[in-house]
């Protein structure tokens, strides 16, 4: 990534005049590649919906100029730093529009409606990304600084289920909602990707959707799950992705390594073929399933994180060293690392 970074320094077009000017205007010694301009420039956050500013004295520092918007793989644009950074940093603040979270709320089903005809909350549309919480506000419906249209180069921060940065609410005594300021978790070192916890997995709305989603995803490879009990087990050419994924897991187990067709693929690593093998060997079979609780033990992360898929918030942090140094990840935006909890029943 310190080579994607320093292309952007060497590249005059990337180097744009607007990407220049649009840090002037807030004020920054940052670099916004051409293609990564996307919103209007905001120094200080603007408030909207009748809401005010905050009137919180504190100074936050401006955005740091140790940091610099580059490609990030598969997350599109994302903030890397061009030198150390030291643990507990304040880095700037996230400005964008100071929304009411209802209202805002709206907007989103407006935008879902027209484009898909429904405002079901999956799949997450991007705009929704970009909407941090900012505490319950004074009619205690809730303030989100959204980003999506105006706000300053925290906005590119990507999720990471490893962040190395987080928000940090600032405010007053008594005051209804806060500023947001990025402050590293630890120190950062060159080159590398600024990441916060998105957090949208504990939205029980989308949680919801997700397990929903899990459970029609097992439910239609059911027969073919069932056909791999068999002893010897062959996917079949139709076969689902994680049907694919059960049979070879289970070959694997079985002493017959080396049947994979494809690459390591990141759904695979959430499949434990020793678990799978055990499962079986003890008599379990999959069975039907009207509720997340009743997906079978060995294959429940795997349908879980398919779910997150069909409901659009797939993470791939894990795909992008440099957003994930530990190369695991949750599959879903927000969710904490599989090694970090014991269980589906985390909260
Ligand atoms: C706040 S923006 C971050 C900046 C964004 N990458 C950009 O180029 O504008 C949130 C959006 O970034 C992408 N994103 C961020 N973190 C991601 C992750 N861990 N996995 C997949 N997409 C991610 C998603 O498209 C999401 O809607």
């Amino acid at each position: 990534m310190a080579q994607a970074i320093q292309q952007i320094l060497n590249d005059p077009d990337e180097l744009s005049e607007e990407g220049m000017s649009w840090s002037r205007q807030v004020g920054l010694a940052f670099i916004i590649p051409r293609a990564a301009l996307q919103c209007v420039p905001l120094a200080a956050n603007e408030p909207r919906d009748g809401l005010q500013r905050t009137a919180t004295f504190v100074r936050l520092p401006d955005a740091s100029p140790k940091l610099v918007v580059a490609p990030a793989g598969p997350c599109g644009f994302g903030v890397f730093a061009t030198t150390r950074i030291s643990s507990n940093e304040r880095l700037g603040e996230y400005t964008g529009e100071i929304r009411s979270y209802d209202i805002w709320c709206e907007e989103i089903k407006a935008l879902k409606i027209r484009r898909r005809n429904s405002d079901a909350s999956s799949p997450f549309i991007r705009e929704e990304l970009y909407a941090a919480w900012a505490g319950s506000g004074l009619a205690e419906k809730g303030v989100v600084i959204d980003a999506y249209h105006k706000g300053n180069l925290m906005r590119f921060i990507n999720c990471s289920c490893k962040p190395n940065c987080s928000f940090k609410s600032v405010s007053a005594p008594r005051e209804p909602h806060g500023r947001l300021q990025v402050t590293t978790l630890r120190a950062i070192e060159a080159g590398e990707q600024l990441s916060v916890d998105y957090g949208w997995y504990h939205d029980p709305a989308t949680l919801d959707d997700i397990r929903k989603e899990a459970v029609a995803a097992y439910t239609s490879d059911l027969p073919h799950l069932q056909a791999l009990q068999l002893s010897d087990p062959e996917p079949g050419e139709g076969d689902s992705e994680a049907v694919q994924l059960v049979a070879e897991a289970l070959k694997e187990a079985r002493g017959r390594p080396g049947l994979r067709r494809r690459p390591h693929s990141f759904l695979a690593g959430l499949l434990d073929s020793e678990a799978l093998a055990r499962f079986l060997e003890s008599g379990k079979r999959f069975s039907e399933a009207t509720t997340y609780r009743a997906i079978p033990d060995p294959v429940w992360l795997l349908y879980e994180v398919l779910g997150a898929e069909r409901v659009g918030i797939a993470c791939r942090c894990g795909a992008d060293p440099s957003l994930n140094s530990s190369g695991r990840c949750a599959g879903i935006i927000g969710r904490p690392l599989q090694v970090n909890f014991a269980g589906r029943d985390e909260s």
